[in-house]
């Protein structure tokens, strides 16, 4: 049987109402594909610490996580992801990669022209058709 991982993701936007985005490095899981910085959820932890203890440790700058955004159940060849996004707001310092290849601040409507994780894809899907 194949494994659930549970991820959480965050929307985080910049005074421009750009979204942050993230392209994982080649030796990452899921190479090379676009996500929302975030990555698993601990044991006894509950979404909005895992959120922020993620951002903190992957991009060094302190953010607070809010409400669910959108939830998706994903199959991947060798595992399934519950994949949780979250609206979040920046509050302190500016996102710095460590361990992405990329990051890029994007207008919604820009989103569909990178190459996202399939896991993402409604959470973009929905951010696209939430402002037409
Ligand atoms: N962080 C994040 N991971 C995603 C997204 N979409 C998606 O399919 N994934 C997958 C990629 C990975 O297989 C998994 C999250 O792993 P990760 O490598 O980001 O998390 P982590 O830092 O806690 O993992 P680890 O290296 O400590 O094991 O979820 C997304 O939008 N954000």
């Amino acid at each position: 049987m194949k494994k659930t991982v549970k991820v959480v993701a965050a929307i985080i936007k910049n005074q421009n109402e750009e979204i942050l985005c993230a392209l994982r490095a080649p030796e990452m899981a899921i190479p090379n594909m676009w996500e929302f910085p975030g990555g698993k959820v601990e044991e006894g932890e509950d979404l909005q610490s895992a959120l922020e203890r993620e951002i903190q440790e992957e991009l060094s700058c302190e953010i607070k996580a809010h409400d669910v955004f959108n939830e998706t159940v994903h199959e991947y060849d060798n595992f399934i992801i519950h994949l949780i996004v979250l609206n979040a707001s920046l509050i302190n310092g500016n996102p710095t990669k460590s361990e992405h290849s990329k990051l890029v601040w994007l207008k919604r409507e820009n989103l569909k022209s990178l190459v996202w994780a399939p896991a993402d894809i409604p959470a973009v899907n929905q951010l696209i058709e939430e402002k037409v």
